[in-house]
């Protein structure tokens, strides 16, 4: 994928085409879309794979992340999608598609039929059985991957908070203080405590991701297991956390949280940033097509799924919670807010 590749960083000046303006982040870069030769000579493609180049960007033009004029198709334009892909943005999810495309990742995906086959492998996953360990216990044997998977997490984080904070930033109105439970790095608190200066923020992961941080930028940092308990606070966010587990480990997960917030008389509340299965804003049938792709993902790389309305629903009401609201954001996430 051009746009993620690191070799591809020359290509700066493919940023942004004026014409183009459904980046979540307004661009003030001049782009100017780029012919073929443009694009050989910058990414050092030799003349005699000129034309080999021409078919990788006709399919890329067809899958939406890049355009071209559709009558001479003579120079190409970035997309949103291939804008999502810049180096160097708050909202690049370069990394995460790293994530994906990482053989670590990907490889698990051809254990998939013997797994399905097996009635033994019922307590681990294709990854783990390929890799021996679950996602979360590499850091010792596979750190560069464990840092790859944090920066990833990380991105995606950047960008969905920017679409958070533009379409619905008073969710966490009122909030005093807030955990993110297994924050990761501290990307989405951090996005918080500027958001909102008077909020304290706490995140908690485990302790090979917070390591020795303590306090940065305002936000504290606490190591320790969701599955043990969680630090109170007025409100708990989980993003993308509920979608890595079973329903019956999320019903762990929630009900920890629940004893970390206020009860129904004060004003506790749980906050989920997650995929809502066919809650999606627009252009249903690609976003429903990724979320099941991403349930997929789920299947190979952890013990979870994509939910639908009725699934969160089941564990949500399990947890001994009274109430919730759906909010889906534009994109593949919805924000469920839950209620004691
Ligand atoms: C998919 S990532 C999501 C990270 C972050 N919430 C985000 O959206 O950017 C899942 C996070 O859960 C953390 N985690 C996994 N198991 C945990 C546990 N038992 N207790 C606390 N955190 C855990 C991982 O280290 C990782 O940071
Ligand atoms: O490989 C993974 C990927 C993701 C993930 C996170 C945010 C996204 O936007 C996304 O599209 C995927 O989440 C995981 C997870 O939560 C696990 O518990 C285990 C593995 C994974």
């Amino acid at each position: 994928m051009l746009g993620a590749s690191p070799s591809a960083t020359s290509n700066q000046c493919l940023s942004k085409p004026p014409s183009i303006s459904a980046s979540p982040r307004s661009s003030t870069s001049t782009a100017k879309p780029m012919s073929l030769a443009q694009l050989t000579t910058s990414l050092s493609i030799p003349d005699s794979k000129s034309d080999h180049f021409r078919r990788l960007m006709r399919a890329l033009v067809h899958q939406g992340i890049f355009s071209t004029d559709q009558e001479t198709q003579s120079s190409y334009s970035l997309t949103p999608t291939s804008q999502l892909m810049l180096p160097g943005n708050s909202t690049s999810i370069t990394q995460l598609l790293r994530v994906f495309i990482d053989p670590t990742t990907s490889d698990s995906a051809y254990v998939l039929p013997s797994w399905l086959k097996s009635s033994e492998e019922t307590t681990k996953t294709p990854f783990a059985v390929l890799h021996g360990h679950e996602i979360f216990e590499l850091a010792d044997e596979k750190p560069e991957f464990t840092k790859l998977y944090n920066e990833g997490m990380a991105s995606d984080a950047g960008l969905v908070m920017d679409v958070v904070m533009r379409s619905c930033r008073d969710v966490f109105d009122g909030v005093e203080s807030l955990v993110d439970v297994g924050g990761g790095n501290g990307t989405t608190a951090m996005t918080l405590k500027k958001a909102f200066p008077e909020m304290k923020c706490t995140v908690f992961d485990l302790q090979h991701v917070i390591q020795d941080k303590m306090e940065i930028d305002g936000v504290r940092f606490v190591t320790g297991d969701f599955f043990q308990s969680v630090p109170p606070a007025s409100a708990a966010l989980l993003k993308s956390i509920l979608h890595g587990w079973s329903d019956e480990d999320c019903v762990k997960i929630l009900k920890h949280c629940k004893a970390a917030i206020p009860n129904k008389d004060n004003g506790g509340k749980i906050i989920i940033i997650d995929m809502v299965v066919g809650a999606v804003t627009d252009n249903e049938v690609n976003a429903i097509e990724t979320q099941l792709f991403s349930d997929l993902l789920m299947l190979i790389a952890a013990k979870g799924k994509e939910r639908n309305e009725s699934e969160w629903r089941d564990i949500i009401f399990a947890a001994g919670f009274n109430n919730y609201k759906i909010t889906p954001l534009i994109g593949l996430r919805s924000v469920i807010e839950v209620y004691p």
